[in-house]
Parts: structure tokens; C-alpha cells; sequence
């Protein structure tokens, strides 16, 4: 069954939409925020836990799994699913990001990437049908296509041959995968931060007709000023009936201000990350629960929230686990993290049924302390 988004309403007042993400592994509400598990674990967390606290659609990584365990193994298992004993929907990204991010770069070349593996160092390659092949192996209902994530900053000139390829790529990704399979691949805009190239890009990739459409090449060390003016000009451009990601964000704020501009999915490492090593988001901002302001605080990290780390420990005893580098605080503290990520996200799709997002932002950004 094809991957396709039921848009139930577009808000009023912004480009924000409230829809249904239907998928051959359940229907997700969005806008939705997904939770990483880049080898096959959203780390300290069971699957069990993860439905438990709202999780519907999880990432899984490409690049990671190639290199360990390998995706034939993985396919021997009967699939990413079966193997990590996860039901719900899986989206894999494509490889390409990791390998720029994570591996040895060796070399770009019109046939792919050749890397050197950030495990033992060997000689690896990627490629756009090797990456649709190995997401193919792993059964995921959300495949990316092969992209590069052009780096900030880009010359136009870098930035125009980056998407390029990047199109010459998608459609190769496309060959690879077989007529029932293309209803699983997300196109991936490029462009860096020149409009003209974000329009080249977007006319490229959205000529292929793809099930779903992500932006790339975001979140890459720009100012979040300049990733909201490209999405002002970026996301118009993808169709109304096609869901939109947007690729690696984000904080709480950045949450809210991707959903005003019409993004309807959102992934980031970063709330599970900063949750292991003692930091807590909150509606009033970061909670750094290992420093010593803690220590005698036998409070919840946030009174208001719903989740189990919540209603049974105290923010002294989370940082006695932190401080002892015990494994308990980590899950404690990613249990948190990802039920107040999945608790905004719900409150944000019922502020656009009720037609009150820009009201919700602005009480949001004032108690998170982002307006003075
Ligand atoms: N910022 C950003 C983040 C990611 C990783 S998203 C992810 N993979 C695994 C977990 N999360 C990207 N991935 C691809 N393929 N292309 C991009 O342009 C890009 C940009």
C-alpha cells in the first residue's frame, strides 16, 4: 500500500496543515516528530516503551546498518521490523548524510560515494541503487533517496551542481526500486540557501510525481533566521497533497515555527542525545538536571508532565543516576524527553484544529523563554 497523507485541514492564518500519515505500518497523525533509532534501537528505549509514549513512525539509518550488521542479515531476519520487534511505521534515511557527517570522506563521484567505514576504517561505497537496495533489504515503509546534503556555507556554483546531481541521483533511486516499492521514496530538495536553486531543485525532484517530499540541506549549521526564510520559499513549491519533512529538526522551537510553514514530519537526534547526557526539555526551556542547582531538588523535572520519569522521581535522584553513569537515568531521562516531544506535537495539531496556533506559539515561546 502506498505511502500517502490525508490533509484533514489547512490552518487559516498559516501554511500549517493537520493530516493523517498513512503508511503499510499504521496511520500517524501529523504534524508528527519522530524519534531516531539509527541502529535499530531508539537507544535505552523498547519498542513497547516507545508506543507506550505516543511513537507511531521511528528513523532508522542506512549507513549504519550497511556497515553493522549488515543489511543481508537483516533481511535473512525477514526484515528491520521483525528484527527490532517494531510494528509501527520505520523511515530509513538514505546513507548520503551519514557519510558526510560520520565516515572518512573519501570521495564524491557521479556513480556515488566512496568512504572509509567510521567503525574499522575499510574501504566502503554507496551508491543511489545500493542505498535503495540495502532500504529495500530492510523493509522500511519510507525510503530516501540518495542525496547529497549540500554543506553550509555553499558557493551557488557548488550548491547548483550538488542538487543536480542530486536530481540525476533520485531518478536512479527510482530505476532501482521496483513499481510497488516507488510508493515508498521521499524525493529530497536541495539547494542550499539560494532561492532560484531551492525552486531548480524542488521542479526537478516534484516532476517525478514521488509519494512524499523532504527538505534536505537544512539544519546544517545556518541560523535558524535563514532555515525559516528558505522554508517560506521552499515548502510552497511541494504539492498540497504530498507529505512534506524536514530533515534533522529540531528543538521545540523549531518544531513549532517548521509547522507554521506547512512541514507535517520532523526527525532530530537531538532530544534523545542531550536526554543521555542530563538534559531535559521543558515548556520553560532546557533543564541541565546533572548540574549541582539539582541536587537537593526533589521536584519532578516538569510538575505539568504526563510521563512515568515524572510522576515517580525526583530531579535529585535523576541526577544522582546521571552523575553515576548509571544506565536508569539514561532511559529515565529519554522516557521524558520523548513523551514532552510527543505531548507538543499533539498539542500543536489540536491548536490547528482549534484554530489557535499563532496564539499557542506565542504563550509557548513566552514560557520557553524565548520571548523576553
Ligand atoms: N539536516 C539534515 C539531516 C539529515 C539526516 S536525517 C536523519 N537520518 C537519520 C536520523 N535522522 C539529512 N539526511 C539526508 N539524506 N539529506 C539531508 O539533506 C539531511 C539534512
Amino acid at each position: 500500500m502506498a505511502v500517502r497523507i490525508e490533509v484533514l485541514k489547512e490552518d487559516n492564518r498559516t501554511r500549517a496543515r493537520l493530516g493523517k500519515l498513512h503508511t503499510p505500518h499504521g496511520v500517524i497523525e501529523t504534524p508528527v516528530f519522530m524519534p531516531v533509532g539509527t541502529q535499530a534501537t531508539v537507544k535505552t528505549m523498547t519498542p513497547e516503551e516507545l508506543k507506550d509514549l505516543g511513537a507511531g513512525i521511528i528513523l532508522s539509518n542506512t549507513y549504519h546498518l550497511f556497515l553493522r550488521p549488515g543489511h543481508e542479515l537483516i533481511r535473512e531476519a525477514g526484515g528491520l521490523h521483525a528484527f527490532m520487534h517494531w510494528d509501527g511505521a520505520i523511515l530509513t534515511d538514505s546513507g548520503g548524510f551519514q557519510v558526510f557527517s560520520l565516515g572518512d570522506l573519501r570521495k564524491i563521484t557521479e556513480e556515488g560515494v566512496e568512504f572509509r567505514s567510521h567503525l574499522d576504517g575499510s574501504k566502503k561505497f554507496l551508491s543511489p541503487e545500493i542505498a535503495t537496495q540495502v532500504q529495500m533489504a530492510l523493509g522500511s515503509d519510507i525510503v530516501m533517496a540518495f542525496d547529497e546534503c549540500t554543506p553550509y556555507p555553499a558557493t551557488r556554483d557548488y550548491a547548483k551542481a550538488s542538487l543536480e546531481r542530486t536530481t540525476r541521483w533520485l531518478k536512479r533511486c527510482q530505476e532501482t526500486l521496483t513499481t510497488t516499492d516507488r510508493q515508498a521514496l521521499f524525493g529530497i530538495v536541495q539547494g542550499s540557501m539560494y532561492e532560484d536553486l531551492r525552486k531548480q531543485s524542488a521542479a526537478e525532484i516534484t516532476e517525478l510525481d514521488l509519494p512524499g517530499y523532504a527538505v534536505g540541506g537544512l539544519s546544517v549549521g545556518e541560523p535558524k533566521e535563514l532555515m525559516y526564510e528558505v522554508l517560506d520559499y521552499t515548502v510552497p513549491l511541494l504539492p498540497k497533497d504530498k507529505p512534506r519533512y524536514l530533515m534533522g529538526v529540531g528543538s521545540p522551537d523549531a518544531l513549532i515555527e517548521g509547522v507554521m510553514r506547512g512541514i507535517d514530519m520532523f526527525d532530530c537526534v537531538l532530544p534523545t542525545r542531550i536526554a543521555r547526557n542530563g538534559t531535559a526539555l521543558t515548556r520553560y526551556g532546557k533543564l541541565v538536571v546533572r548540574n549541582a542547582e539539582s541536587a537537593h531538588d526533589f521536584s519532578p523535572i516538569d510538575p505539568t508532565c504526563d510521563c512515568y520519569t515524572c510522576k515517580n522521581y525526583s530531579r535529585a535522584y535523576l541526577r544522582h543516576l546521571i552523575k553515576a553513569d548509571e544506565i536508569l537515568g539514561l532511559r529515565l531521562m529519554t522516557i521524558h524527553n520523548l513523551r514532552f516531544l510527543t505531548n507538543l506535537m499533539s498539542e500543536i495539531r489540536a491548536a490547528i484544529k482549534e484554530n489557535r496556533l499563532p496564539e499557542y506559539r506565542e504563550k509557548f515561546f513566552y514560557e520557553y523563554g524565548y520571548l523576553k
